[in-house]
């Protein structure tokens, strides 16, 4: 998720990142009444303080010009949106699972014959999902495919469009510097990413 807005605020502007890597850390954002909900994501932009990582990803979204020309496109663009969110969770999720050899497996296929099949289909032809111009659904379907090529290598073979859409997307300076060693890109989480937030939250499961 936090990667998602990283790679969407990548694109458009300069900002600074705070990972939070102590309880205290987080205790301090909770005393400053920075958290609306006590909970993390939170980006400050434009003398806001944003949480709800959908929230910060639509303002996002909307002030650089990435959500569509009308409310059809939007509306689109939000389903494709919400598709590879779905898709992308459970990639994020898998740390956690009591059986990360089946959820590996139910993934792949619902990718192959869910997910992929839907955006390659859309990609015929087209440059973008949407409306012929870039939006914030290109960038998380980008996302996507890198976590599942990560996962699954080869999963794209049958998915030509896709394959040229990552290449293009690829091209992008923004989204080119973001991929390069030593960028702010996070790699897909791990035992000891999960340790520390159950330390920083204080989580029991
Ligand atoms: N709906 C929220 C969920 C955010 C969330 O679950 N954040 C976790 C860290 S990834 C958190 O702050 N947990 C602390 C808590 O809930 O006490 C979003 O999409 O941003």
């Amino acid at each position: 998720v936090n990667c998602k807005i990283l790679k969407l605020f990548s694109l458009c502007s300069q900002f600074d990142e705070v990972f939070l890597t102590s309880r205290d850390q987080y205790l301090k954002l909770l005393e400053n009444g920075d958290l609306l909900f006590q909970q993390v994501p939170m980006v400050e932009i434009d003398g806001m303080k944003l949480v709800q990582t959908r929230a910060i990803l639509n303002y996002i979204a909307e002030k650089y010009n990435l959500h569509g020309k009308d409310l059809k496109d939007r509306a689109m663009i939000d389903m494709y949106s919400e598709g590879v969110m779905d898709l992308n969770e459970m990639i994020m999720m898998l740390i956690m699972s009591p059986d990360p050899k089946a959820k590996l497996e139910e993934i792949e296929k619902k990718a192959k014959e869910r997910y992929l099949p839907v955006f390659e289909k859309a990609l015929t032809g087209p440059v973008y999902l949407v409306g012929g111009k870039l939006s914030c659904a290109d960038v998380y379907l980008l996302e996507c495919t890198l976590m599942l090529e990560e996962k699954f290598a080869g999963i794209l073979k049958d998915f030509g469009n896709l394959k040229s859409f990552q290449g293009r997307m690829l091209q992008i300076p923004a989204v080119n510097r973001f991929l390069l060693p030593g960028s702010k890109r996070k790699p897909p989480p791990d035992h000891k990413l999960l340790a520390l937030a159950k330390e920083v939250f204080n989580m029991k499961f």
